[in-house]
């Protein structure tokens, strides 16, 4: 399992060692230890998973105090495009995004820590999205950003055109980077 540190400060991609022989492949999708030496010290309380056709756009999320999460997420099946911002204020990569291509075959992880906004935009149809969190699910403590917010500028469209976005009817009335408190 190698783990590769990003530009941006405690964001990390997980590369699993996969063994392949005659039957298909093995590979290890989750080992405390590992993490923990790389310094990812996470308590994993709820495991989650989303199946969506291709162009679905699914961020920018968070959640907020009292239940801040911190996700380590793969792709089972199929490809996204998986984006990760920095909302920390006294971090020195405030409002930077990072991402990265996750799917069914290049078995790529990123764990996204608390105080960062996350959201994906599928690249193939049926792709399945599973993630471990380290909090639970707090309806009310959900916070997000518009997709193509301004500032955060992020490059989605380069992998598809907008016109085949599809979104939650929550997504398209997220708030502005700018309104944004961020509470981290
Ligand atoms: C996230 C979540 C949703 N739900 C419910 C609420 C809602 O009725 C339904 C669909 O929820 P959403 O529309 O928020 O699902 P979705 O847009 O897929 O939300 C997810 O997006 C990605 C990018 C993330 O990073 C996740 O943390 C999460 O915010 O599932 C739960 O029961 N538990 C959960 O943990």
């Amino acid at each position: 399992m190698n783990i590769i540190p990003t530009p941006i400060h405690d964001l990390y991609v997980i590369e699993p060692k996969v063994w392949q022989d005659n039957r298909g492949y093995f590979f290890e999708s989750y080992n405390a230890k590992v993490l923990a030496e790389a310094g990812i010290k996470a308590e994993f309380v709820q495991d989650n998973q989303s199946f969506s056709q291709k162009g679905t756009l699914r961020g920018m999320h968070a959640q907020n105090f009292p239940s801040p999460q911190g996700k380590l997420v793969r792709v089972i099946q199929g490809k996204v495009l998986d984006v990760a911002v920095d909302i920390r204020k006294n971090s020195t990569t405030y409002g930077k995004n990072f991402s990265v291509e996750l799917s069914g075959e290049n078995n790529k992880q990123l764990w996204v820590p608390p105080g960062f906004l996350h959201g994906f935009l599928t690249l193939e149809d049926n792709t399945i999205f599973s993630y471990k969190v380290t909090g639970y699910f707090d309806k009310g403590a959900e916070i997000g950003v518009m997709w193509n917010d301004k500032d955060l500028n992020i490059d989605w469209t380069s992998h598809l055109a907008e016109s085949e976005f599809l979104l939650s009817d929550k997504d398209r009335v997220l708030a502005s980077f700018d309104d944004l408190e961020s509470p981290f």
